[in-house]
């Protein structure tokens, strides 16, 4: 039987996962591609959209769809968690539109490890994003905003509407390697299960 006992790392500590979690357009994937650029580590981006593009582009009946779909982010988290158990770090690019991601995510991803950043823009300008990038659902921010930042508990958050990706970046890589205990995950966790967005 092959084993990893010759590997020079055979039992890694587990990666970091920075988290940046915001609406459709709130600007995680700039974000997202300038911390690949400046972080001293590497990082994998692994964004959720990249897992609903790699879905066969059959159609699919009405019936099918939301199981596909859930079973889509269920999938994603798994393979965040998986790769971060394999000593990868990762930079997760999410929209917790739902509270069961989050609940998901708690369940599989090693709190302490977790960085989790609140992406947040206002409606104004997310809609003019949306307008302008034009590849994007109208009004599909906006419909998230409520919702996304509904538990209300970061580690670190950013206004993209004040600041470009490069600053936010900075803001997120100066942070790390000063992160408080417990974290924002480690805090959710604690949280009554039930009690997620109040
Ligand atoms: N800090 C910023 N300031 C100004 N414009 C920005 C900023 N961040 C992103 N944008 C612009 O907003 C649009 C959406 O950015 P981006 O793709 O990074 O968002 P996203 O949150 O990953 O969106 P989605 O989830 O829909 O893929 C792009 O046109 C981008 O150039």
């Amino acid at each position: 039987m092959r084993t990893d006992a010759g590997h020079p790392d055979p039992a890694p500590s587990p990666g970091t996962v920075i988290f940046l979690n915001g609406t459709s357009s709130s600007g995680k994937s700039s974000i997202a591609t300038e911390l690949l650029r400046t972080l001293d580590e590497p990082y994998f981006h692994l964004p959720v959209d990249a897992f609903h593009a790699m879905r066969t582009r059959r159609e699919m009946s009405p019936e099918q769809l939301p199981t596909v779909l859930h079973n889509t982010w269920r999938g994603y988290h798994r393979a965040v968690a998986g790769m971060a158990a394999g000593g990868n770090n990762v930079v997760m690019d999410h929209v917790l539109s739902e509270e069961w991601r989050l609940r998901d995510c708690l369940d599989l991803l090693v709190p302490q490890d977790v960085v989790f950043v609140g992406v947040r823009c206002p409606r104004d300008e997310l809609e003019r994003r949306e307008r302008e990038r034009g590849d994007r659902p109208p009004g599909l921010a906006v419909r998230q905003l409520a919702l996304v930042h509904a538990h209300g508990v970061y580690d670190v958050e950013c206004d993209t509407s004040r600041a470009d990706p490069h600053e936010c970046a900075r803001l997120i890589k100066e942070f790390l390697p000063r992160r408080p205990t417990p974290t924002a995950f480690q805090r959710l966790r604690e949280k009554d299960a039930s009690a997620l967005s109040e």
